[in-house]
């Protein structure tokens, strides 16, 4: 990625995401993290409406014409199909791990132009790692994807799988790696191993090629997985359905999202054909 770090959109968006940080580990530290049950039964803490309004302000100062949907703020269908550019928003992924403080969490925004998810970034509150990619041009910025930690900016890209074979899954969300897909990629790479984590960090490891492979069969949203998929397909990889179609966002007036797998391009085909395959036997 030609130097993005001195870019105003870049610096602008590190500012928000560094801010709304700041806003989620003081909570972090505090003995009472505000914990509330939503309507959907799911946690909320007084860190991810905090983030939110945080990341809310900063948006929309920096960009007043475009509009935000976010976890913490959800707009009607009828009201959001209007908007052909939008911002979608976590501000706290992981909220059971940050209950939980065991520091797998992060912050992740992503603009979203006629469903495409163009730029992503997300940010590592406990480990100050940040992570940026895009995939389409807006104000000038570059393609391509990068990782930041402190004032240290690199280029990223997915790696061609070797041995072991990484396999990020969820920390409390959904089961591991299924064993027959397992077994096929053993006997292809040797050793799998897998890695639990807790949000859309299993994601960035693979856009910054130190993990190969995360397969989710549980739900999410689009604000879960906009940000990553835009980050892993700058940096050469996908976030796509079983059948290898990248997810479109704000398309549908449910916000839940299907199944997928992020990997680079080389393990895609195996995963699509143990979809496949399964499919055919439960015909
Ligand atoms: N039943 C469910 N319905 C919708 N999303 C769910 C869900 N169970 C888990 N998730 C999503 O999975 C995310 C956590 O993923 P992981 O297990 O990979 O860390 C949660 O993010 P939030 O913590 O932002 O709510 C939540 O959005
Ligand atoms: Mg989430």
């Amino acid at each position: 990625m030609r130097d993005v770090s001195h870019h105003p959109i870049f610096q602008a968006l590190q500012k928000i995401i560094h801010d709304a940080a700041d806003v989620i580990m003081e909570i972090y530290q505090r003995a009472d993290l505000g914990i509330e049950q939503k309507s959907d039964h799911s946690p909320v803490t007084a860190a991810d409406i905090a983030a939110h309004r945080t990341i809310l302000a900063g948006l929309n100062a920096m960009a007043p014409d475009v509009p935000v949907l976010s976890e913490e703020g959800v707009v009607p269908f009828e009201e959001r199909s209007q908007w052909p550019l939008l911002w979608i928003v976590d501000p706290l992924d992981g909220t059971k791990e940050f209950i939980k403080r065991n520091g797998e969490f992060s912050i992740n925004i992503a603009l979203v132009e006629n469903g495409v998810p163009i730029l992503g970034m997300v940010y590592l509150p406990t480990t100050s790692e940040g992570y940026f990619g895009v995939t389409q041009s807006w104000r000038d910025l570059p393609l391509g994807a990068v990782k930041w930690q402190g004032h240290e900016v690199e280029s990223i890209n997915v790696r061609k799988p070797n041995t072991p074979l990484i396999a990020m899954t969820s920390r409390s969300h959904g089961p591991s790696l299924p064993v027959e897909l397992k077994d096929e990629l053993k006997a292809r790479y040797q050793s799998v191993r897998e890695i639990p984590k807790g949000s859309s960090i299993k994601a960035c490891r693979i856009a910054e090629g130190v993990a190969d492979l995360h397969l989710r069969r549980g739900p999410t949203s689009e604000w879960d997985t906009a940000a990553q998929q835009a980050i892993v397909e700058a940096a050469g990889g996908m976030l796509v359905s079983p059948k290898g179609l990248p997810f479109r966002y704000n398309q549908r007036e449910t916000l839940l999202n299907g199944h997928f797998f992020v990997s680079g391009p080389e393990i895609a085909p195996n995963v699509m054909a143990w979809y496949q395959q399964k499919a055919d036997e439960e015909e």
